[in-house]
């Protein structure tokens, strides 16, 4: 029988997984959209082909419900489906911090819940997203998760007590990157290179190390030694960045995010 999947809250994360889901195969008449908003709703019809619903006929209708919306609108979420779900659907939270013990406490008892992180490169097929069982979720629920989630990049299961760690490093990852970009842009406008070509080639850069990072079985450290020649222009630039307590300044950003995915915990806090 095919299985309908619900993504409730449909915004830039909803809409990346569903675009990402239609193209790895899922036929868009199996896929159900909640949204606010009636020509938000349409849109996503009009660009996808997905049936947009109401949230209650989603909760009734649904194998499995994706709540994509922001930690702080999930209790008001739960609130209006929990009396719709029957407790043998799968239920996956997108949001940050929020534990699945928040959504086993306001579902039918017994409901399987799998909590996931995902990020935005979901919209070009490179996502990292992990992936945590609840109380009452199998191995079978875990795989469809990952069958979901396999759409639009690679998986990797983790403990819960890992998720915000995993959400500071991985779900808030690609702003780090494009921060760097801007920030390194701004520097070649600095060394008067002209706005464009400072960009494509911190991209191109960017893109090089990924791919370096990512094929060469070389650990990072090797791979930077590799460019730092000896009384070269590297190691000036590496001075700088140690100068500036750079990689203090990572580790601090990333404690940061966790502690924020932590204290969303909640699902109240603005
Ligand atoms: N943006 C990102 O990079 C990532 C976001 N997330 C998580 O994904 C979730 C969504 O984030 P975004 O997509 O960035 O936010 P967003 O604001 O673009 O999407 C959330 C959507 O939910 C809708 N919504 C809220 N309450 C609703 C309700 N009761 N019924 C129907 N729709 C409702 C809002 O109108 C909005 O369109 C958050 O929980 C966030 O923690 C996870 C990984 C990465
Ligand atoms: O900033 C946020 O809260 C969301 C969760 C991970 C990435 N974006």
């Amino acid at each position: 029988m095919t299985q309908k999947v619900a993504v409730l809250g449909t915004g830039k994360i909803g809409e990346a997984l569903l675009s990402g889901m239609i193209r790895a195969g899922w036929a868009p008449e199996d896929l159900l959209v909640t949204a606010r908003r009636p020509e938000r709703a349409e849109e996503l019809r009009a660009r996808h082909g997905v049936t947009p619903v109401g949230n209650t006929e989603a909760a009734k209708t649904a194998d499995t419900l994706i709540l994509t919306v922001k930690p702080q609108d999930m209790g008001a979420l739960l609130d209006e489906l929990a009396p719709h779900i029957p407790a043998d659907r799968l239920v996956i939270s997108g949001a940050a911090g929020i534990p699945t013990a928040f959504l086993e406490e306001r579902l039918a008892k017994g409901t399987p819940v799998v909590r996931v992180m995902t990020n935005t490169p979901a919209l070009v097929d490179e996502a990292m997203s992990v992936i945590s069982p609840g109380t009452h979720a199998t191995q079978e629920h875990l795989a469809t998760a990952e069958d979901i989630f396999g759409a639009v990049g690679k998986t990797l299961r983790v403990p819960e007590g890992q998720q915000d760690a995993c959400t500071a490093l991985s779900g808030s990852g690609p702003a780090y990157f494009f921060y760097l970009v801007e920030a390194m842009t701004d520097a070649g406008i600095l060394l008067g290179l002209p706005r464009d070509k400072a960009h494509d080639l911190i991209v191109q850069s960017a893109i090089g190390a990924a791919v370096m990072l990512r094929d060469s079985g070389e650990h990072p450290v090797k791979l930077r030694e590799n460019v730092t020649s000896p009384a070269g222009t590297t190691i000036n630039a590496i001075r700088e960045l140690e100068n500036h307590g750079v990689r203090a300044a990572l580790i601090a950003a990333l404690e940061a995010a966790r502690d924020r995915s932590r204290e969303l915990a909640s699902g109240t806090k603005d």
